[in-house]
């Protein structure tokens, strides 16, 4: 029997979210469900779909390994589609500053926030900064995460944004996770630049950049756009230069004001803007137009203690909305889907169908991988959850809780919460 052999039979609900593209809009309602289904694996590829009967007709058990999914809901593995996961440090006692009133961008202003988990992750070394990734991404893959991506962003120097993304290189050598890497040297502005910001994007263009293009560091450029981070006119120039070398774009976009980085995701062509809690109806009509994935992160607002973005309103203009964790040392100290599912649930407006598949085929395509998982399709790896309930309605009803029970990675098993 060959790694990666697997059937999965007798599901209860096959949820399949079939697709190899972004669904937008209406299409986001409907996940293609087969009940009584199997699927089957042959080297972690998906090589059939169906009804249990029809399968097990024309394949033969013994030749696999199996799973019984009696009584059982499966769905394609969750993809977290926007982390900052390798960091060094904390900021805990920030947060105790924000539960006493203090804002994010108070934080930030006077010299705390994100340059103070870049001055820990300097410190770190590349063997601390592994070994607390590994143990981040083993909390991950519990919550039924098969695909993650993760920024660079706490260096906002030569020597350690290299590092943060040589360690995330490693991480995926090791463990079943897979990592989309994004670049984000400009995630905020180093003391030292203060007042020469424009300076500061030259830095990040013509020093750092070419190496992790050279080097095939990342797949992804991003920046923070934001009133008193960067501006519309430097992050179009940075994502534009990152184009020209061959790299897609990101931008967190509109999450603390108003400023266009959803209009800015439109034109240039960005794969995803992210939070886009202020984005207004305009950046919304073009994201729609430009197909650039929304991903919203609801345990962000949740923490800042923000509205939440109107993922309600996004889906009802024919946005492709995407959910993630957005895990990080400040805005949103936190890994958990339980948490994401309940708060699109209960303060989005957004339906049970739509979010999954926000997490699955959209969360995928957010990071321009919707041709290979996000969903059970013939053809696409072999990456599935098991549920220990029978229906996917359990996710959102059972709060806060995590209900995966089992982890499949391209065709092996890689979790399972009764071992
Ligand atoms: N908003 C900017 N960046 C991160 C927060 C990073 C931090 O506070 O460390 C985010 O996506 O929420
Ligand atoms: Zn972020």
């Amino acid at each position: 029997m060959k790694k990666g052999n697997l059937i999965i039979k007798n599901a209860n609900e096959l949820v399949t979210c079939s697709g190899f593209k972004a669904k937008a809009g209406v299409e986001m309602s409907d996940l293609h469900l087969i009940f009584n289904g199997a699927v089957v694996i042959e080297e972690g590829i998906i090589k059939a779909v169906g009804a249990t009967e029809e399968i097990l007709n024309n394949y033969d058990e013994n030749d696999y390994e199996v799973i019984d999914a009696s009584g059982k809901a499966v769905l394609p593995g969750f993809v977290d589609s926007h982390t900052h996961f390798v960091f060094g440090g904390n900021r805990a006692e920030e947060f105790s500053w924000r539960l006493r009133g203090d804002s994010y961008m108070e934080i930030m202003q006077r010299g705390g926030g994100i340059v103070n988990s870049v001055r820990a992750t300097a410190e770190a070394s590349k063997e601390e900064l592994f070994k607390i990734g590994l143990k981040r991404l083993n909390s991950m893959l519990s919550f039924g995460v098969t695909t993650v991506e993760g920024k660079s962003g706490y260096g906002l120097d030569y020597d350690t944004e290299i590092k943060q993304l040589e360690v995330m290189n490693e991480l995926e050598k090791v463990h079943p996770i897979e990592i989309a890497k994004t670049f984000l040297g400009a995630h905020a502005v180093p003391k030292e630049y203060k007042g020469r910001e424009d300076e500061f994007i030259d830095f990040i263009i013509e020093k750092v950049l070419p190496t992790v293009v050279e080097r095939d560091l990342a797949e992804f450029c991003d920046i923070f756009c934001e009133k008193n981070v960067f501006t519309v006119e430097q992050s179009r120039r940075l994502l534009n230069k990152a184009k020209e070398l061959g790299m897609k774009t990101k931008i967190h976009a509109d999450e603390i004001v108003q400023l266009g980085g959803a209009e800015l995701a439109a034109e240039i062509g960005a794969v995803s803007a992210d939070h886009l809690l202020q984005a207004s109806d305009k950046g919304i009509a073009d994201m729609a137009k430009a197909k650039v994935v929304a991903t919203l992160l609801p345990c962000t607002a949740f923490s800042l203690k923000e509205e939440f973005a109107r993922g309600r309103y996004m889906i009802d203009k024919g946005c492709a909305v995407a959910l993630a964790t957005d895990f990080n040392p400040g805005s949103c100290f936190t890994e958990s889907i339980p948490l994401v599912i309940a708060l699109a649930a209960l303060h989005m407006n957004m339906s049970i169908e739509e979010i999954i598949t926000a997490l699955t085929i959209n969360g995928a395509a957010a990071i321009d991988r919707a041709d290979k998982i996000g969903s059970i399709d013939i053809g696409k790896q072999g990456d599935i959850i098991i549920l220990e309930n029978p229906s996917y309605k359990f996710l959102p009803y059972h709060i806060g809780v995590s209900i995966v029970e089992k982890v499949i990675k391209k065709g092996q098993l890689v979790f399972d919460k009764e071992k």
